[in-house]
C-alpha cells in the first residue's frame, strides 16, 4: 500500500496508523460530521457491540472446560485468545484483513453472514468465534472506537439539533416545582457536564458516569452494570437520569438488568420527597420494535414500583418521567420475556428481558 493511501485512510478513520499490536496512540477523533453520517455511525455502533456481547457470551460457554477464571470476560477475552498461538493467530489475521479491506465510508458489511441471517448458531466452532471478535473489534478500531461513537452522539445533542435530552427534564422539574435542600441525581451515560441538567441549579450534587469519560475528573468513567449499588439512603439519589443507555446496552437481559438495577440509586420515599427517573430511548425501540412496545416498558416501570408522572413523543424520541413509589412496591417475582408483539421483516431487534 502506497504511503499516501495509508494516510488517506488513517484520515478516514480518524486514527493515526497502528499495527495491532503496538499500544494504541490517543488517537484524534473527528469534530464534525454531517447528521447523516453521525446517525449511521451510531447505528453501526450499536449493531458491534450487539453482536460483540453475543459472541462473547457464546466465548465464554464453549471455553468453559479452561481451568484459569476471569473476573470479566467481556474485558479479558483478549488474554484468553492471546494464551492460545493458535486463536491469536486467528484473531490477528482477522484484524488485519478487516483493517485492510474495510472502507468506513461505504455501506458496512453484514457483520456475521447474510446467508446465516447473522444468527450465530450452535454449530459454531470456538475458532470462528474469535475470528468474528477480531473482525469487530477490528472494526470498531478502524471506525475510531467509543470515541468516535461519542463524539456522533454529542453532535446529536448539539443545541442546533433539538438540543440534550436533559433540556426536557428540567422543563418538567420546574413545571412540577420537584427540588430539595441538597438535591443530588446520578447521571447515567453522561457525555457533557454542560448538560441542562448541571446548569438547571436543582441539583446540589450530580454524580456523572460514563463507560468512557469524555471529562475525566468531572465524568467518572464507570460501567453502571458493575457500579456497587448504594448500602445507604444517604448515598442515594433524589433523581437518576438514564437517557439513551438502554438502547446502547448490547443484550436483552442486560437492559433488563439495568432498568432494575436504577431502584437501587434512588431515594426511598419520606413525607414529600419522592425521588425521579428521568428516562430516555429512541422512539423505534417502542414504535417497531418486533419484541418490544410501550406497554412492555410501562409494565417494567410499573412493576418496579414507578408511577409516570410525565410522556413525551418527539419525531425520534420517546420521554418519560416517572415518580418511585419505594422498595416495597417493587414485584420481586416479574419476568418479562422475549415475545412476539409485532411481525414483519421491516421491524427492529430491541427488546428487554427480565428473569
Ligand atoms: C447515546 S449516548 C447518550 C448520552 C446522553 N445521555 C444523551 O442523552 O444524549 C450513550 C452513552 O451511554 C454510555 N453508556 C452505555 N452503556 C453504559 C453503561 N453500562 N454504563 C455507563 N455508561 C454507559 C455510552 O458510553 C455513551 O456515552
Amino acid at each position: 500500500m502506497t504511503k499516501k493511501l495509508q494516510k488517506k485512510r488513517s484520515l478516514l478513520s480518524g486514527k493515526r496508523l497502528h499495527s495491532i499490536t503496538q499500544s494504541h496512540e490517543t488517537k484524534p477523533t473527528p469534530k464534525t460530521l454531517k447528521p447523516l453520517r453521525a446517525r449511521q455511525l451510531i447505528r453501526r455502533f450499536h449493531v458491534l457491540l450487539k453482536y460483540k456481547s453475543a459472541i462473547l457470551s457464546k466465548l465464554s460457554q464453549l471455553k468453559s472446560v479452561d481451568t484459569e477464571t476471569y473476573e470479566d470476560f467481556s474485558v479479558d477475552y483478549k488474554k484468553w485468545i492471546y494464551k492460545q498461538p493458535k486463536l491469536k493467530k486467528i484473531y490477528e489475521t482477522e484484524w488485519k484483513n478487516t483493517w485492510d479491506k474495510l472502507k468506513v465510508n461505504k455501506t458496512p458489511d453484514s457483520v456475521i453472514d447474510p446467508k446465516s441471517n447473522d444468527v450465530i448458531d450452535n454449530s459454531v466452532t470456538i475458532e470462528e468465534l474469535v475470528k468474528l471478535v477480531g473482525k469487530i473489534d477490528s472494526e470498531t478500531e478502524k471506525r475510531g472506537g467509543l470515541e468516535t461513537y461519542q463524539t456522533a452522539s454529542t453532535l446529536g445533542q448539539d443545541a442546533q439539533r433539538g438540543g440534550d435530552s436533559s433540556k426536557i427534564l428540567t422543563k418538567w422539574l420546574s413545571e412540577l416545582g420537584w427540588g430539595f435542600p441538597e438535591c443530588s441525581a446520578l447521571e447515567i451515560g453522561c457525555l457533557s457536564s454542560k448538560n441542562m441538567i448541571s446548569k438547571c441549579g436543582v441539583f446540589d450534587v450530580i454524580k456523572r458516569i460514563d463507560l468512557h469519560s469524555q471529562e475525566p475528573g468531572v465524568i467518572e468513567e464507570q460501567d453502571f452494570l458493575k457500579l456497587p449499588s448504594p448500602t445507604s439512603e444517604s448515598n442515594k439519589f433524589d433523581c437518576v437520569s438514564c437517557s439513551l443507555v438502554v438502547n446502547f446496552v448490547p443484550s436483552p437481559e442486560l437492559r433488563g438488568e439495568m432498568m432494575c438495577k436504577m431502584c437501587e440509586f434512588l431515594k426511598n420515599p419520606t413525607g414529600e420527597r419522592h425521588s425521579l427517573l428521568f428516562f430516555v430511548l429512541p422512539l423505534p425501540c417502542v414504535e417497531n420494535s418486533r419484541y418490544c412496545d410501550l406497554n412492555t416498558i410501562n409494565l417494567i416501570w410499573s412493576k418496579l414500583g414507578f408511577q409516570t408522572l410525565k410522556y413525551h413523543q418527539s419525531n425520534k424520541l420517546a420521554y418519560w418521567l416517572l415518580k418511585w413509589e419505594g422498595e416495597s412496591k417493587v414485584d420481586k417475582t416479574f419476568t418479562v420475556k422475549k415475545n412476539e408483539i409485532r411481525k414483519g421483516n421491516k421491524r427492529n431487534n430491541f427488546c428487554v428481558v427480565i428473569k
